[in-house]
């Protein structure tokens, strides 16, 4: 079967500049350098490395917000360098409109493409749906459980049907029993729509559970240690269960040891 890639991440570099360093001078930091990896059609990829390896910073960049130094970024094979409707994202915080309904919410997008308001409100019934909110419509968003608002923003984010979905850290705001239920309804939601998805995390757990292949980045400056392909077959048993397979452990001790192990590069490399 060939697989049709729907992001591609070739060659790219980051540095930023700031301001006061130890020295009071302005220096370089160097965040991303040469990163390349490719997501397929309908897989959940991941991103995982220590804190401050430029996760965040490459899942802009992918977004738009963020301009990359070198390297070429490509949805569907065309080239990204600001934020567009083929690509939905969801954040830590679902930073719904407060003043705004939950259907309303996940109409937003919809509206600033001028959808018809009959189309809107279908389509939003239909994603409420999706995400185990059919219910919740008219309720705002200060009536609703943290869980309950990243299902509202993973519905907003739906709406407007991008070619990928971008989540940073989506679920870390959760309790764990919430971010527990909310990986099962990401895994049964990506089966129903198959959206192609890079993630965010830093729980090793949940970027086994969730993806397809995990990349592992190392740190200082940030760029592609290992890409593991995750083997487990969908739909995957509960996290719970998957946890006490024996290839699930090998997976994340390898993991743990790259991240562990990646020493930065020297300053001159
Ligand atoms: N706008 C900016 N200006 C200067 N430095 C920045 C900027 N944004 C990020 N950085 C730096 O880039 C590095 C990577 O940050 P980034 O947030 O991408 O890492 P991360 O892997 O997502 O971290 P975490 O896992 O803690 O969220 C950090 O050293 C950070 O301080």
């Amino acid at each position: 079967m060939n697989k049709k890639i729907k992001l591609s991440v070739e060659n790219v570099s980051k540095t930023f500049r700031i301001r006061g360093g130890a020295n009071g001078e302005d220096g370089i930091l160097p965040v991303l350098r040469h990163v390349n990896f490719d997501v397929y059609e309908g897989e959940i990829v991941s991103l995982i490395g220590e804190s401050g390896c430029g996760k965040t910073t490459l899942l802009r960049i992918v977004q738009g917000l963020v301009r990359h130094d070198a390297g070429n970024i490509r949805v569907d094979g065309q080239p990204v360098s600001r934020p567009g409707r083929d690509r939905g994202f969801v954040f830590q915080q679902a930073s719904l409109l407060p003043w705004r309904s939950a259907r309303a919410n996940v109409e937003f997008g919809l509206e600033l493409q001028g959808v018809r308001a009959a189309d809107r409100h279908r389509r939003a019934e239909e994603l409420l749906k999706l995400v185990g909110l059919g219910h919740a419509g008219a309720q705002f968003p200060h009536e609703l459980s943290g869980g309950m608002q990243q299902r509202i923003g993973l519905a907003r984010a739906l709406a407007i049907d991008p070619a990928i979905m971008l989540m940073d850290e989506p679920f870390s705001a959760l309790d764990a029993q919430t971010r527990e239920v909310l990986q099962e309804e990401l895994l049964r939601i990506q089966r129903e729509v198959g959206k192609t998805t890079l993630f965010v995390t830093h729980d090793l757990d949940e970027a086994i559970y969730l993806s397809n292949r995990v990349v592992v980045l190392a740190a200082k400056p940030g760029r592609v240690k290992r890409i593991i392909e995750i083997p487990f077959e969908r739909p995957r048993p509960p996290l719970t269960e998957l946890r006490g397979d024996p290839r699930f452990q090998q997976i994340r001790a390898e993991m743990w040891e790259l991240i562990r192990n990646s020493a930065p590069l020297a300053a001159a490399a």
